[in-house]
Order: C-alpha cells, then sequence, then structure tokens
C-alpha cells in the first residue's frame, strides 16, 4: 500500500507526481504572480459573493488542513460573475500555513510568501455536484485570499477557537452561522488564471481568484495554527505546518488582473 501523500520529505509535492502523473501538467497551481506580468481586462466584473451563515456545518481536521464545510444544497451561498460565467456554490474553506512567518502561502506574489492563505472552495453548478464539477475544467473557482502579520483578525478568531475540538486528524465538529464574507478583504481587486487544485487529485479544473489585498492574522494566531496536528490521536504526534505546495511552472498561461 503506497504511503498516503502529504507534505513530509516522502510524501511531499516532489514525490506527488508518482501518483499523479498530472503534477507535470499544463495548468497547475498555484504559481508566482508576477504583478508586472499580469494583463489588465477591462472586461473582468468584480466579484459578486453572497454567503448565507446558517449553511455553515462543520469544522474539520483532514489531515492536510482543517476545512469549515457549508451546506451547497441551494444557491444560498455563492460566488457570480468575476472572471467566472454562470452560478458557483461554497462548498468549504480551508488555509494552508508555514512553520514561521516566512512561508505558508501557496501562491506568491513576485516572490513574496505570505505566513497563510485562505482558499474559499466553489463549483459550478452547471455541473450536480462537486465531485462531478471537481474533473471539468470549468468546475471550480478557489478564492485565494493572503494572510499578512498584523493585528488579530477577530473573525479569524471565531475559527480558531474551535481547533480544541479538532487537533488531531480525523476529528471534526459542528460549527454554525459563521459568514466566511468577514474573511475577505475590504478590496476585491484580483488577479485571476486557469489552474488546479493544489494537493492530490491535483485536477485541472479551478479558474483561481487571488485577491491583491491581504487580511491580517495576529503571530499569537499563526501559532494557533500550528497546534493543529497531522497525525490521528494515539500516533506521534506531527504538527501541522508547511502544508502548502511550492509555485509550478506557468507554461505559458496568461494571469489577467481586475485592476490597473
Ligand atoms: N487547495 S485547493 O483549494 O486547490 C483544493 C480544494 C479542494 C480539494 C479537494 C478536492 C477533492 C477532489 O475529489 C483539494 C484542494
Ligand atoms: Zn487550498
Amino acid at each position: 500500500m503506497a504511503h498516503a501523500w502529504g507534505y513530509a520529505a516522502n510524501n511531499g509535492p516532489d514525490k506527488w507526481v508518482s501518483n499523479f502523473p498530472i503534477a507535470d501538467g499544463p495548468r497547475q497551481s498555484p504559481i508566482d504572480i508576477l504583478p508586472g506580468g499580469a494583463s489588465y481586462d477591462s472586461g473582468l466584473k468584480p466579484l459578486r459573493l453572497k454567503y448565507d451563515p446558517s449553511n455553515c456545518l462543520e469544522i474539520l481536521n483532514n489531515g492536510h488542513s482543517f476545512q469549515v464545510t457549508f451546506a451547497d444544497d441551494s444557491d444560498s451561498s455563492t460566488l457570480k460573475e468575476g472572471p467566472i460565467s454562470g452560478v458557483y456554490r461554497l462548498k468549504q474553506f480551508h488555509f494552508h500555513w508555514g512553520a514561521s512567518n516566512d512561508k505558508g502561502s501557496e501562491h506568491t506574489v513576485a516572490g513574496t510568501k505570505y505566513p497563510a492563505e485562505l482558499h474559499l472552495v466553489h463549483w459550478n453548478t452547471k455541473y450536480p455536484s462537486f465531485g462531478e464539477a471537481a474533473s471539468k475544467p470549468d468546475g471550480l473557482a478557489v478564492v485565494g485570499v493572503f494572510l499578512k502579520i498584523g493585528d488579530a483578525n477577530a473573525s479569524l478568531q471565531k475559527v480558531l477557537d474551535a481547533f480544541n475540538d479538532i487537533r488531531a486528524k480525523g476529528k471534526q465538529t459542528s460549527f454554525a452561522d459563521f459568514d466566511p464574507s468577514t474573511l475577505l478583504p475590504g478590496c476585491l481587486d484580483y488577479w485571476t488564471y486557469d489552474g488546479s487544485l493544489t494537493t492530490p487529485p491535483l485536477l485541472e479544473s479551478v479558474t483561481w481568484i487571488v485577491c491583491k489585498e491581504p487580511i491580517s492574522v495576529s503571530c499569537e494566531q499563526m501559532a494557533k495554527f500550528r497546534s493543529l496536528l497531522f497525525s490521528a490521536e494515539g500516533e506521534p504526534e506531527c504538527c501541522m505546518v508547511d502544508n502548502y505546495r511550492p509555485p509550478q511552472p506557468l507554461k505559458g498561461r496568461s494571469v489577467r488582473a481586475s485592476f490597473q
């Protein structure tokens, strides 16, 4: 039985290609965003995000990150406009972060790494389910938001306060009435490009929408992220840190900017 993928030396991003050959594909994510290389597209619309806090269901440690999962059986939490056409439903959000504040984000901006990155994962309702959409070239749209060290983030703190119940892999707990729009920056200027999931199965089905403006996170809050475990209860404890894939080759893709 091949050992499952992870972020360690023996199963990390450089090893994924053996079980997931698409890792060397033409539209892999994340990428290093070069603001000077992005082309302003006046046809790009503002992001239209509408989230209903009552859709928020639970928070879980899946052994790679933690995620907050939403009810997606109606169009009450959706992403519209921006670079996409049609209606995409919010399925979950999660984060990627580093062992120290000098790394952790997946996308980078002219080589700059942020300490963490938020991903809000949406699926195209032209397909019957998230699972179906995840294998289609226009199936998913992920909004990425960088986290930058500064003031404590009160909205993020509500998520971090649930961590005591999900410290180990496989733990989950109910998590209700949370509005993910409180995690968005004030300015929704973005870069967009065609990419992939940044973890196995690395499917090339994601329209990436990366916000230019970061949100704040305090040092203490970053320490809380790092208190989670990759390991399950009863296993040797392994801190959940550095759960990010490094930037991948652009391979001729263009990156568009919604702003000048
Ligand atoms: N880091 S990410 O936003 O690209 C991301 C989102 C969602 C998944 C889960 C895909 C399951 C497919 O069956 C994996 C990765
Ligand atoms: Zn992610």
